[in-house]
């Protein structure tokens, strides 16, 4: 269930900024985005997140417009840019500056077509903090996918990439969907970690990879719709030779290897 001593902290952290508002709607702007684009038919996130195995329906309800559902969690270091990630993919923004750390857990939907299947993806956005953790945890059992992020401009968040691995094994289901993300690939000169390495640890660990930018948008869709088709296999294990599991990368992001597997 969600912790309700963690709101205590939310408010802490709302007095901080100032603001009033859900965890979920720290990045975004005061007026609140319409609900009903075509490609998103998903609800708002609650302000009090549902519990880590509410909504896990694999079709959903009949009269909701998706062909499959997925639980998708993002994790990472703190800072890495999961938040960001979200937001541009839900929102196709990026909100620099004002970085406020994640509290707790919270979700957003978004639908998604791929292969003229619609997907509907509830993306949770977790908190990097250690302190956290223990609340997160709980949320692993019910995902199907996993989207792990680290900074390409900083080496720590790729070193603890191990751990977070480890962290999926222990807590997460033994057929959960994992991809590497190497976020921040804009960055240039404040590279820290080459696309290469990111690369050969996803190899070594056999799951897709990507490098990846919330900041120009570059690999964002792409990646979101690779977890999508491995959805839809994971959806139709009867004939997974009639969907594409393979990312289909434009030009510009065919040397960011996806999938690595
Ligand atoms: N240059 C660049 N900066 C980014 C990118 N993504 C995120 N950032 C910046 O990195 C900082 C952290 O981003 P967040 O999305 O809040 O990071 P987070 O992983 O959600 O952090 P926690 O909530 O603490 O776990 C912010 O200042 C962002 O503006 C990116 O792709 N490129």
């Amino acid at each position: 269930m969600w912790n309700p001593n963690l709101d205590n902290r939310q408010m802490e952290k709302r007095v901080v900024v100032g603001r009033v508002r859900p965890t979920w709607a720290r990045n975004l702007p005061e007026v609140r985005d319409d609900d009903d684009k075509s490609e998103d038919l998903g609800a708002m996130p609650h302000s009090d997140p549902p519990s880590p195995s509410e909504h896990w329906d694999q079709h959903g309800k009949p009269d909701e417009k998706y062909d499959v559902f997925g639980k998708v969690m993002l994790l990472g270091d703190s800072g890495v840019g999961k938040t960001c990630m979200l937001v541009r993919f839900r929102d196709g923004t990026f909100l620099a500056g004002n970085y406020i750390s994640t509290v707790g857990i919270d979700f957003r939907n978004k639908v998604v077509t791929v292969d003229g299947i619609k997907v509907k993806l509830q993306i949770w956005d977790t908190a990097g903090q250690e302190r956290f953790r223990s609340v997160t945890h709980a949320y692993y059992r019910d995902a199907h996918a996993l989207l792990l992020l680290y900074d390409v401009t900083n080496k720590t968040s790729f070193d603890n990439i191990r751990a977070w691995l480890g962290e999926i094994r222990e807590y997460a289901q033994d057929d959960v969907v994992i991809m590497l993300l190497g976020n921040k690939s804009d960055s240039g000169l404040e590279r820290a970690v080459r696309r290469e390495e990111g690369q050969r640890l996803a190899r070594e660990y056999q799951v897709a990879f990507m490098e990846t930018s919330a900041k120009t948008g570059l690999n964002v869709e792409a990646a979101f719709a690779h977890v999508a088709r491995a959805l839809i296999a994971k959806a139709n294990p009867v004939d997974p030779s009639r969907l594409a599991v393979r990312a289909h990368p434009t030009q510009e992001q065919r040397s960011s290897c996806p999938p690595c597997s």
